[in-house]
């Protein structure tokens, strides 16, 4: 036997994955360095953001950097040990946004590098299709599949009713049904929740993502509230884990308040999930046809036909102008800004000059 050879034993252990790639250290991000960058400063992930500074692990590493305003959670750092400010930040394979709540019209990063976004529904009054459509438009903005998870099977008659409708907002979207309390979400969704894969749920309160993220991680539905932790001085604190990873390998990516949802620079994910619209508007006699009566209107025509549905065209036509406000008010912020940095500029070049 060679050395450090184990005796075969009669059921083997699967083989452990390394605990990056467990993290969701893909290819896309190794390609980004090198081997000599890695062994300087190794990769990171970002698993929560605080005022205070962003937790990060890695390969044996679990540790505050200080905040900065280009990171979220998701993201890949190569951490530089000496200086962790300086840490690179590396490219993003998806990135989700929004416009953030309040006044303000800036934008919010939300969750970096997943690669499946579960849009969670329960069949009963929280079924919205708007919102459905809003949740998929973000996400292919963002670069991430969408998948639509409708939850309280159990409590549904009609379930092939609410299937048939969400099955109707994108051919190029998978819709599940399941309950969440049973055993059926590892299962039904292990297509996506692959190894070094990263998922997330999003949806209005009370969906069952809590539940779902329970289910993967083998936990009781009791550990659906925050985790409550005893700091230092013996208080209780409640910490938002935001990174889970699962037994089967998949992180788990917990998000809180992505309810208020608002869309901002997204017309090609809205695009993409009205497709079908969008490319009968092209065939609009006018080029900035509003489809609201102008003559030669391919869309209205299509309506009128029955070949479309009116509620469809209805909300396609009212996410469109969401996305178009929330855009225009950020590209004046970003301008009101740039002025306002450039008369800085200038006051500080006076005041030199005039020394
Ligand atoms: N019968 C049944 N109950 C469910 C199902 N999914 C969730 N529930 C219940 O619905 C309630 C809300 O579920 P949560 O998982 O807390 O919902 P959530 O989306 O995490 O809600 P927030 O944390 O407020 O965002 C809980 O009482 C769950 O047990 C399901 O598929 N079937
Ligand atoms: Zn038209």
């Amino acid at each position: 036997m060679m050395r450090g050879e184990q005796p075969a034993s009669p059921e083997p252990p699967a083989p452990a994955m390394p605990f990056l790639q467990r993290l969701g250290w893909q290819a896309f991000f190794a390609q980004q360095t090198s081997i000599d960058e890695l062994a300087e400063t190794p990769p990171v992930r970002v698993t929560e953001v605080h005022r205070s500074g962003l937790r990060v692990l890695g390969d044996g590493i679990d540790m505050s950097v200080p905040p900065r305003s280009d990171a979220t959670v998701g993201d890949w750092l190569l951490l530089d040990r000496t200086l962790p400010s300086a840490s690179r930040l590396l490219e993003r394979k998806s990135l989700i946004k929004r416009r953030a709540a309040g006044r303000e019209s800036a934008v919010q990063l939300i969750a970096a590098n997943l690669d499946t976004a579960f849009v969670v529904t329960s069949c009963n009054a929280d079924f919205n299709l708007a919102r459905l459509e809003r949740y998929i438009a973000l996400a292919f903005e963002a670069g991430v599949t969408p998948v639509i998870v409708i939850t309280k099977a159990d409590l549904c008659d009609d379930i092939a009713d609410y299937v048939a409708r969400a099955s109707a907002i994108s051919e190029e979207v998978a819709v599940v049904t399941l309950n969440a309390r049973s055993d059926e979400p590892r299962a039904k969704l292990a297509p996506w929740c692959k190894p070094g894969q990263t998922v997330a749920f999003l949806g209005s309160s009370g969906v069952g993502k809590s539940t779902l993220t329970n289910a993967l991680s083998g936990r009781e539905a009791a550990a659906t509230q925050a985790i409550r932790e005893d700091d230092a001085k013996g208080r209780h604190t409640t910490s938002h884990r935001q990174i889970h990873l699962l037994p089967d390998g998949c992180a788990v990516l917990d998000t809180p308040g992505v309810r208020e949802l608002q869309l901002a620079e997204a017309e090609t994910g809205v695009a993409e999930v009205f497709s079908d619209l969008d490319e009968l508007a092209a065939q609009c006699r006018f080029n900035d046809c509003r489809h609201e009566g102008e003559p030669g209107c391919a869309v209205r025509a299509a309506v009128d036909s029955g070949e479309v549905d009116a509620g469809r065209l209805a909300r396609w036509q009212k996410l469109l102008a969401e996305d178009r406000h929330n855009t225009a008010t950020l590209a004046e912020r970003r301008s009101k800004d740039k002025a306002f940095g450039k008369m800085v500029k200038q006051a500080k070049k006076r005041k030199f000059r005039d020394r």
